[in-house]
């Protein structure tokens, strides 16, 4: 088609530049030049020009055409004194101009800017898309002639394109800001809660953890899915970390979601997002979890917390890269490698009907499992040195160590807490102390086998004689202190389901020869009186 107002149109091929326009990855400003670029072959025009609304003004940020001048890239128009174009923008309808129309309108936008003939072409297309409208379109030739109704039209479907591409490099960019934002702060945080290395790892002692570390770097290099298994504190967010710092994507965002610090009915919304008006409370778009760490890396820690519901949407997001906002049925997509982290046993979970068992097996790819603190106690000392380090980073308060008394009575405890308890006990001994060296009295951790002890109702105090506190360099000292105060509690019953035999573990037998070889005689010691 080719008249005095179209240029030469071939119906597919703009159709398909158009499409390709509208779904480009540029910047607004690009957008718009090739946008005009685009228009130029399709409709006749002196000026286009495109106004963009900022508080209550239409601004002009792009012109094209034999009349575009620096005064028409400047220009600008309050819109409450141009009804014509209000309404455009609220009829979300483009509209031509007739002669009529500049005889009893508003008057020329252009005026004392351009000066056009009175009747001359003119046409305003809105830019709207969604619920917004970003501003308007305006196209003028010098001949006074109305454009007719085709133009129009074909015109219209652009401005709602160039508004669509409008809004998705708008909200792209608004993505781009927060995920940086994130990324700093991710960074700072992790800088300031010092889990910006991986600790005693590929350096321990313990040949366990060593095949561990070497493992996980390996698995770091593929974007495969890692379930890292083990008790509490044992440091499965840590080794996470390093397995995202040891990759190609370091650079990128690390992000955690506990799906156990969460309220089920959030986590939908904390991990894919939400839209504005999703729910009650949601008055703006929320990019989740799986947005904010695109390129980058989340862990998905207490991942069995995870409600049985949103599982299904999990494997999904894993499986395609893509998912829906609460409340949006656009897909969105987002590149991100999974670490999931879990001191349950799933297997368990999946039995109960609490876990989806092929979630389980796309998480589980790659299992590590961390091995609790009791099982690698030859790491005690460097770990001592390690978090003592990282604790002086914080509190400023340096040269702190561990004596080797001090290490017996860390080695003979079981650690249920495992690397946090040891970080906090050593913090506790950090505060109680004086000088700089923490010895056994530092530390007021149980000996071995407390866990038994502490199921017990109370303890009664030691009968004169008995166990007293104090340093302890041996472990054989540690042994007779842990009987003394297990026969202290079953008021000297070394028999019997309530025994001392019993609650350590032990046949009475060997535990008679075991007190005999410690010195530890006389039962009737440990009968507390109990008036
Ligand atoms: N490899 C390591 N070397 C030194 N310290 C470590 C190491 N791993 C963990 N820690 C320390 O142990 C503590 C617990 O670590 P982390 O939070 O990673 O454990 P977790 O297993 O994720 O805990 P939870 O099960 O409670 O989520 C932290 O103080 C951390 O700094």
């Amino acid at each position: 088609m080719q008249d005095d107002f179209s240029g030469a149109i071939d119906g597919a091929k703009d159709a398909r530049d158009l499409l390709e326009l509208a779904t480009a990855e540029d910047s607004v400003g690009d957008l718009l030049r090739r946008g005009l670029d685009w228009l130029t072959r399709v409709v006749r025009f002196d000026l286009a020009t495109v106004f963009l609304l900022k508080e209550g003004r239409l601004v002009a940020v792009a012109a094209r055409g034999s009349l575009a001048n620096a005064k028409v890239r400047q220009h600008s128009l309050p819109l409450s004194e141009f009804p014509s174009l209000r309404q455009a923008l609220e009829t979300r309808r483009a509209k031509a101009f007739t002669e009529e129309d500049h005889a009893h309108g508003d008057g020329d936008p252009f005026d004392g800017v351009l000066d056009l003939p009175p009747g001359h072409s003119c046409m305003v297309v809105p830019l709207c898309a969604g619920d917004r409208c970003y501003g308007v379109l305006s196209l003028d030739r010098a001949e006074c002639e109305t454009y007719p109704q085709p133009v129009v039209d074909l015109v219209e479907v652009y401005g709602q394109m160039l508004a669509t591409a409008i809004q998705s490099a708008e909200q792209r960019a608004t993505f781009e800001r927060l995920h940086r934002q994130d990324h700093e702060h991710a960074k700072l945080l992790e800088a300031q809660l010092g889990g910006d290395s991986e600790g005693i790892l590929e350096t321990s002692k313990s040949p366990v953890m060593r095949d561990l570390a070497r493992r996980a770097r390996q698995v770091a290099e593929t974007d495969t899915p890692v379930l890292i298994t083990g008790e509490t504190g044992t440091g499965k967010e840590r080794l996470a970390r390093a397995i995202h710092r040891w990759s190609a994507r370091a650079d990128q965002p690390f992000v955690t979601l506990n799906c156990a610090a969460i309220p089920a009915g959030l986590l939908e919304s904390e991990l894919f997002g939400h839209v504005k008006g999703a729910f009650t409370g949601a008055t703006k778009d929320r990019a989740g979890r799986f947005q904010m760490a695109h390129g980058g890396t989340l862990l998905l820690d207490e991942v069995g917390e995870l409600p049985f519901d949103l599982q299904a949407k999990l494997l999904r997001a894993l499986q395609e890269k893509t998912f829906e906002p609460v409340g949006s049925d656009k897909t969105v997509r987002a590149d991100v490698r999974i670490l999931a982290a879990t001191h349950v046993d799933l297997q368990q979970a999946i039995a109960q009907k609490r876990f989806r068992e092929d979630l389980y097996y796309r998480l589980s790819v790659f299992p590590l499992r961390l091995p609790p603190l009791r099982e690698r106690r030859e790491d005690l000392p460097q770990l001592c040195a390690f978090l003592l380090e990282e604790q002086a980073n914080r509190t400023g308060r340096r040269g702190m160590r561990v004596t080797p008394e001090g290490l017996v009575r860390l080695e003979a405890y079981e650690w249920p807490g495992n690397l946090r308890e040891l970080a906090n006990a050593l913090e506790r001994a950090t505060i109680l102390t004086r000088g700089t060296e923490l010895g056994p009295e530092s530390f007021d951790v149980p000996t071995r086998g407390a866990a038994v002890v502490a199921a017990l109702p109370e303890e009664p105090a030691p009968a004169a004689g008995g166990p007293k506190r104090g340093p302890v360099l041996t472990l054989a000292a540690v042994q007779r202190e842990h009987i003394m105060r297990v026969l202290t509690l079953t008021r000297g019953r070394v028999y019997g389901a309530n025994g001392a035999a019993a609650l350590l573990g032990l046949k009475p037998s060997t535990l008679q020869s075991r007190m005999k070889k410690l010195g530890i005689a006389r039962l009737e010691q440990f009968v507390v009186d109990e008036a």
